[in-house]
């Protein structure tokens, strides 16, 4: 498991550690760890120059032990220090650990220094209020150079529970490298912290994590939906894979049924169907398997359904949906089934009674929409937005963008680290609903299908990526192919 704590629960966890501790002794580790960071960070410069940033409290405390251990390693390190009305007495021990060798002190940004690491020691978990006069000043600066930046526990100005930055038009240290200390936080991975962190190292400090009391969250990773990634067994047949019938296409959206349709087979369901509501095409001639219908007449009785991708907004898409909603079979409610569903609170209530696996998958503005509620509330606090979308409407949901927040009506959380922004294109959205549809379809319970396709999904676009299709160009076409084969390699590794 990869736990993610709230601020509080930090808090609570080092209030207990350090009352078993000799004073200064969890920020000398946390110095250590992060200082043998930026020694490999700054390696391959001959003579690197390391500007550290220290604020008023512990985080700047932090700091100045990086400071310090990096002059005893001989690298020289200049300090440029925001001090407070009062220095904590862990950061006032670091401080005279760092005058006492080796480290110069600055009162301004130097000027004209080519900085090979830029240590983000500003503001940690403790940063009450938006990045303001020199604080500010200096995120500023710091992000329009492209120095490398090591953050400390968090990066300055990101807030460590919701990936959101603080307050009204904030601004953060845009970091590369986040090393944080003793439990990692969900803000590092949603929302803007996947940008402001970088690439994120959890430092334990040492630090025993509660057995027993839950984390706030977690990180999604493929050991939780393993053990649904079987081999197939060699007597089966097109049967025991499922249905999954996707219903929607309204005139000029009936690619959108077909990318979902396309997602479906190639993550493996045994029969895909195509329900349209505009004039039915009769075949995909790239995907000659899918097999068409009118929506109209269509019985989907036996299928997994997929509503919503591309169905608008008609009288006919609103009975479609009541009709899938009243049905036992599992759901996957896309794109325009959600704006349906924001807009007919008996849509809503027949949701919250509905006994079937239900998925959710709404992008910001289609949960915005659900709530009521404006995107920058739903991206103000997007943990709380899933969580608040699955208690309301009593269903697994998934909101999505970087960092999707899949939540359940239970009050779980978990965070999605696979993806990239080459997703950031029409119709890719679509294509996970229906490698959603697809697990479903084969027998997965509807928790964890979501977390399975969410998983796939986006490291189908991080293989794209790696293999040089995208980010740039990446087109929502082409994740079928790469999800099978993630899945494939996935049952291999794991299920062979
Ligand atoms: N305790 C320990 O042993 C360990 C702690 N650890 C480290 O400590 C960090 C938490 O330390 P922390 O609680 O001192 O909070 P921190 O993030 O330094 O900020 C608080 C200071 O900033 C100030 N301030 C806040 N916002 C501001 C703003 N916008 N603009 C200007 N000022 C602002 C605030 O002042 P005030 O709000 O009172 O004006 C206060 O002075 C944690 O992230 C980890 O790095 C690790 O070493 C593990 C061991
Ligand atoms: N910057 C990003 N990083 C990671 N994933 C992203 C990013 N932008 C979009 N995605 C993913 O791409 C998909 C887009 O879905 P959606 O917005 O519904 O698009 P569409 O309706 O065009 O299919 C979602 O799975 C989302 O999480
Ligand atoms: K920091």
């Amino acid at each position: 498991m990869k736990p993610l704590y709230s601020v509080a629960q930090i808090r609570d966890i080092e209030t207990t550690a350090l009352a078993s501790l000799p004073p200064g002794s969890l920020m000398q580790r946390a110095g250590q760890s992060a200082s043998e960071l930026a020694v490999k960070l700054v390696a391959h410069r001959q003579s690197p120059q390391v500007l550290v940033l220290a604020g008023p409290g512990n985080n700047g405390g932090d700091a100045l032990e990086v400071a310090a251990n990096l002059g005893q390693a001989g690298i020289a390190v200049t300090v440029l220090r925001l001090a407070g009305a009062s220095t904590p007495p862990d950061s006032a021990r670091a401080l005279l650990r760092a005058r006492a060798g080796g480290v110069r002190f600055a009162d301004a940004l130097p000027a004209d220094v080519d900085w090979a690491l830029v240590v983000d020691g500003l503001f940690g978990i403790g940063l009450a209020r938006a990045l303001s006069g020199a604080a500010r000043a200096l995120a500023c600066a710091v992000n329009e150079h492209d120095w490398p930046v090591l953050a400390l526990d968090v990066p300055s100005g990101l807030d460590a529970d919701t990936g959101a930055l603080v307050g009204p038009d904030g601004v953060a240290v845009r970091a590369g490298h986040t090393i944080t200390f003793i439990g990692d936080k969900p803000g590092l991975h949603t929302g803007q912290g996947r940008d402001y962190a970088g690439a994120v190292t959890l430092a334990g400090l040492g630090v025993e994590l509660p057995a027993q009391a839950p984390a706030e969250a977690q990180l999604n990773e493929v050991a939780l939906f393993a053990r649904y990634l079987h081999p197939r067994a060699q007597n089966s047949h097109k049967g025991s894979f499922g249905n999954v019938a996707v219903i929607g296409g309204a005139r000029g959206m009936l690619g959108a049924p077909v990318l979902a349709a396309r997602g479906a087979l190639l993550a493996g369901a045994g029969r895909v169907f195509v329900a349209t509501l505009d004039r039915n095409p009769g075949l995909d001639m790239a995907q000659p398997e899918l097999m068409f219908r009118d929506a109209a007449g269509y019985d989907p009785a036996g299928s997994t359904l997929v509503i919503g991708p591309g169905m608008g907004d008609s009288a006919d898409a609103l009975r479609l949906l009541h009709r899938a909603q009243g049905g036992a079979a599992p759901l996957v409610l896309d794109a325009d089934a959600l704006n349906l569903i924001a807009a007919n609170p008996d849509l809503q209530l027949q949701l919250a009674q509905r006994t079937g696996a239900t998925a959710l998958t709404p992008h910001p503005l289609e949960a915005a929409r659900l709530l009521g509620v404006t995107i920058a509330v739903i991206q103000g606090d997007r943990m709380a937005a899933a969580r608040e979308l699955a208690a309301r409407l009593r269903c697994h949901v998934v909101l999505k963008g970087a960092g999707s927040v899949l939540a359940r009506p239970d009050g779980m959380v978990v965070i999605n680290p696979t993806g990239n922004p080459g997703l950031a294109t029409a119709g890719t959205g679509d294509v996970l609903a229906g490698i959603c549809g697809a697990l479903l379809a084969q027998g997965w319970p509807g928790w964890e299908a979501l977390l399975g396709a969410v998983w796939v999904h986006g490291a189908a676009a991080d293989r794209l990526v790696a293999q040089g299709v995208g980010p740039i160009g990446l087109t929502a076409g082409e994740l079928p192919a790469a999800a099978r084969a993630v899945l494939n390699a996935l049952v291999l590794e794991i299920g062979g």
